[in-house]
């Protein structure tokens, strides 16, 4: 079956990438294609099955807001999620039941596994840090990814009864030792001519570990939309993460 497909944030940097990506899928329709000041009733009027969400932290809640309450699956991959955000979209899926919504904070397979080595390293090494480094038209800081790598982090020293590492620092510049994220230093870097990168660091006597990863072109995240759209329709509620559609 064909799957009706809208782009939400089409003429974006990975939005509009994402309208090559789906026109493309033989067992998709791209039905829509919406950017600002478009009617979200052009999604309803096209009878879309799957909404991909691309916009930005201030858009992204008023297009869930319309596309699950008229039980059209979403894919999003923008940024911005708080607990309090989960909370609302977890209120708004309960309401439909037989919805999906993958929220990614990372579409591209390399990222995820990284964060999946990340957290499969976490509970060996004392310390731990992430760098993040993008391109200088970025909106939010830190990035999703390092926000959702460093939760996975501290989750895993959690579970691993680790204490929370120390920081001997008495005397800074604020800002200067990053971000803190349940624990876990978070630093981002802002630079023309960067997309996409993240540095996972650990620490422990007489060695370290980095994981790196860098995505150098929009396309590196078509392959994880695509696999969200299929998966989503068969998924209902909420899906944080794409290693849940991995088989990892
Ligand atoms: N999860 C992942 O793997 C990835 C996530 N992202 C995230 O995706 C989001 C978009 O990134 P990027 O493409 O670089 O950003 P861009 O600014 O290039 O694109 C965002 C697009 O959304 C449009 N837009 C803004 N508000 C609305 C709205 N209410 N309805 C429809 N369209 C709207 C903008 O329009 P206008 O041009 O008029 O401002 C713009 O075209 C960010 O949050 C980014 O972090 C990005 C890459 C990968
Ligand atoms: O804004 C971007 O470009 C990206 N945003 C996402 C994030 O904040 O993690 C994913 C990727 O890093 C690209």
């Amino acid at each position: 079956m064909t799957l009706r497909v809208a782009v939400i944030g089409a003429n974006g940097r990975i939005g509009s990438e994402a309208v090559k990506a789906v026109e493309a899928a033989p067992d998709m329709e791209l039905v829509a294609a919406l950017g600002r000041g478009s009617d979200l009733t052009e999604l309803t009027d096209a009878g879309v099955q799957v909404a991909v969400e691309l916009t930005h932290p201030d858009a992204v809640m008023g297009n869930l807001d319309y596309a699950l309450h008229h039980g059209i699956h979403v894919v999003t991959g923008t940024t911005g999620w708080t607990d309090e955000r989960l909370a609302t979209v977890g209120g708004w899926l309960a309401g439909s039941p037989a919805t999906g919504l993958l929220i990614a904070p990372n579409f591209s397979i390399g990222a995820v596994l990284g964060m999946q080595f990340a957290q499969k390293a976490a509970k060996y090494f004392e310390s731990v840090e992430v760098v993040e480094l993008h391109h200088d038209r970025k909106a939010d800081a830190p990035s999703g990814t390092a926000t959702r790598t460093a939760q996975l982090i501290a989750a895993a020293r959690k579970d691993a009864g680790r204490a929370p590492q120390q920081d001997p620092t008495t005397h800074e510049l604020p800002g200067a030792r990053g971000a803190d994220v349940d624990g876990v230093p978070v630093h981002a870097v802002r630079l023309r001519g960067l997309l996409a990168h993240q540095e996972i660091l650990f620490g422990d006597t007489g060695e370290t570990l980095t994981i790196r990863h860098d995505s150098l072109h929009h396309s590196c995240f078509m392959p994880g939309i695509l696999l969200g759209v299929r998966k989503v329709v068969d998924t209902p509620g909420l899906t944080l993460g794409l290693e849940h559609f991995l088989d990892l």
